[in-house]
């Protein structure tokens, strides 16, 4: 219950629409019940006894009765409906408003398919048992209950009789209860793997076209497809063989009522009008009891997607604005790392050992190093998308802790290696991180992002809506787009990982005019494998292993014989040839 409890925000400010549900409910459930009664009645009372004028007052009576519980049922099903609709809107809202805020650490281990889920699947779990399940609940209770009660009144001996079957038939549900729950845990972790593939695929196409996995690629979701057809086909044998189980045990309840009633009915002990009563009554007590498994699963399922739903909501922001968090709509730029180690896990190497620089504003620092040597690291820690395990980074003096997260991102613009472009028109991708840009500055940072002239070529320029992941342009283009939304942003710092790592030396030359232009007054960081990219950089750092091992001038770092940047120099320009010769 404590899950319910702890859920309780999102749907208690509707608890009106609940009650009055129920108390419709309750209504359409009285209604059914009478409906018994008025069959005893009119047999003994009215047609047995030879009343036959009231006929007209009972079947007029019974209309309005039927036309109440018809209108009764209309609210109980919809507010039922506004009920758990309204609810999970701003629960889901909720998650997606954590989604949006948890740290880069959460998203490090979470997959896209899981939390796909939990934003569907688990959501509409949980609104089915709020809009539909709680009542059933409620309603199988009142059933079973009053229906015993007016079985017993009307004659106990043949109430205790019939009902002996009960027993069988609660033993019944409860092991089908056992088996068919965890068959549908299974069937429901089979579907999640199913899309899961289906994402991922999606989303790797390229990688599985360029390999020709397209048969392997078949073969593997074939497997996922089979186990959920097998898990799905497993799920049914069970309730198709318990669903005959317990209708021969209803059944069997109605002989003995046939024959013990009639025996009654014969020996007058009862009227026939009760007898005909505790048929309907019967089938009231055993249908909702052949439900009950079902309506339990149905509880312990929601009970289960909304733990998933606030495993969700509980997971820890950690990075988050401190209480007298300083908020500043300009930064100058000014970066410096103290003795900074970072550490991604408690159980991972160093991805950082002690790295102190300065990066006063206007300058551009270089990063290079092998892959794994830190060089995004140090950017994801000035942009504080993680906190540094030891050690202080400062901009403009402060602590970037002082900082709102806000005015930290908003003073920088990064570029990275593949850059996400959204679904939208190219002016909104543009000016996405700074929604306020006019239409000017959106141009002016694409032509300052040398992407104004093929805007200009596209069918609808500015307009252009770009299909999936900036389907529809080339690598280069999606790369001057990204540049142009880093400097609509006007930042103060600019980082640029790997930015023109995938394109050609056209467009590599193209981009790097680009970011001449961008980089003017702004510290700069560029993190790029090839030298030329980073030459012209006041100050180069070397990372080796998360260590900085060489720092200086392009010429300054030459000059170090046997230095691992004139090592890097020497593979990608001077004695190329001679490299690899000595390599093999
Ligand atoms: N999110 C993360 N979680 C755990 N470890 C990480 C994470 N990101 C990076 N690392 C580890 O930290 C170390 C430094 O990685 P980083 O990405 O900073 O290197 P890099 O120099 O930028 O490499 P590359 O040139 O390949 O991009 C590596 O050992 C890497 O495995």
């Amino acid at each position: 219950m404590n899950t319910f409890k702890r859920l309780k925000e999102f749907y208690w400010p509707y608890k009106m629409y609940f009650i009055i549900s129920i108390l419709t409910l309750l209504a359409v459930t009285g209604i059914t019940l009478v409906y018994p009664i008025i069959l005893q009645q009119t047999i003994d009372n009215i047609v047995l006894a030879g009343n036959y004028h009231l006929v007209p007052y009972v079947a007029v009576g019974f209309i309005i009765l039927m036309a109440i519980k018809g209108v009764a049922t209309y609210y109980h099903q919809y507010l039922g409906d506004l009920f758990g609709i309204r609810s999970v809107y701003e629960l889901r809202n909720a998650l997606y408003r954590k989604l949006q805020f948890l740290p880069f650490r959460y998203y490090d281990n979470a997959r896209t398919g899981d939390l796909m889920s939990r934003l569907t699947a688990d959501v509409e779990g949980f609104r089915f048992f709020l809009s539909f399940g709680c009542a059933q609940l409620i309603n199988l209770l009142m059933l079973v209950g009053l229906s015993m009660g007016i079985m017993f009144f009307y004659s106990p001996s043949l109430a205790l009789l019939t009902l002996g079957a009960m027993p069988f038939l609660v033993l019944t549900v409860y092991r089908f209860d056992k088996k068919v729950h965890p068959a549908f845990k299974d069937i429901r972790k089979s579907f999640a793997q199913m899309t899961t593939k289906v994402q991922e695929n999606i989303s790797g196409m390229n990688t599985v076209k360029s390999l020709s996995k397209e048969n392997f690629e078949i073969g593997r979701f074939e497997d996922k497809n089979s186990d959920y057809r097998d898990k799905f086909i497993y799920t049914s044998g069970i309730w198709a063989r318990f669903f005959p189980i317990m209708e021969l045990i209803g059944h069997i309840c109605v002989v003995v009522l046939l024959g013990y009633g009639g025996y009654l009915v014969i020996t007058e002990a009862i009227q026939p009008g009760v007898l005909v009563a505790f048929f309907s009554l019967i089938w009231y007590i055993v249908g909702p009891l052949m439900n009950l498994g079902f309506i339990i699963n149905m509880f312990s399922q929601s009970k289960a997607s909304g733990e998933r739903l606030l495993q969700v909501l509980d997971e820890k922001e950690d990075i988050f604005d401190q209480p007298e968090a300083l908020h500043v709509e300009r930064l100058e730029g000014y970066v410096e790392f103290k003795d900074v180690t970072h550490q991604y896990d408690s159980e991972d190497e160093m991805a950082l050992k002690n790295i102190t620089f300065d990066a006063p504003p206007g300058k551009t620092i270089g990063l290079i190093g092998a892959t794994g040597s830190g060089k995004t690291s140090i950017t994801q820690l000035i942009s504080r998308f993680y906190e540094p395990s030891r050690g202080e980074i400062l901009i403009d003096g402060q602590p970037i802790k002082n900082y709102t997260l806000k005015s930290i991102r908003h003073n920088i613009g990064v570029v990275l290696q593949e850059s996400f472009l959204f679904s939208s028109s190219i002016k909104d991708n543009i000016s996405y991180g700074s929604p306020n840009a006019s239409m000017d500055q959106i141009i002016d940072a694409a032509k300052r992002a040398q992407a104004h002239d093929f805007i200009m070529d596209l069918p609808n320029g500015y307009d252009t809506v770009l299909g999936e992941r900036g389907m529809g342009l080339s690598g280069g283009q999606k790369q001057r787009i990204a540049i142009a939304r880093a400097i609509c942003i006007d930042p103060c710092i600019l980082i640029l990982d790997d930015a023109t790592s995938a394109v050609d030396m056209e467009t590599e030359a193209k981009i790097q005019a680009a970011f001449e232009e961008v980089m003017k007054g702004r510290t700069t960081f560029i993190i790029a494998h090839r030298i030329s990219s980073l030459m012209h950089a006041d100050e180069i750092i070397v990372l080796d292993n998360g260590e900085i091992v060489e720092r200086g001038t392009h010429h300054e770092l030459l000059q170090i014989t046997d230095g691992h940047y004139r090592k890097i120099y020497d593979i990608q320009f001077k004695d190329r040839k001679t490299f690899l010769q000595e390599a093999q």
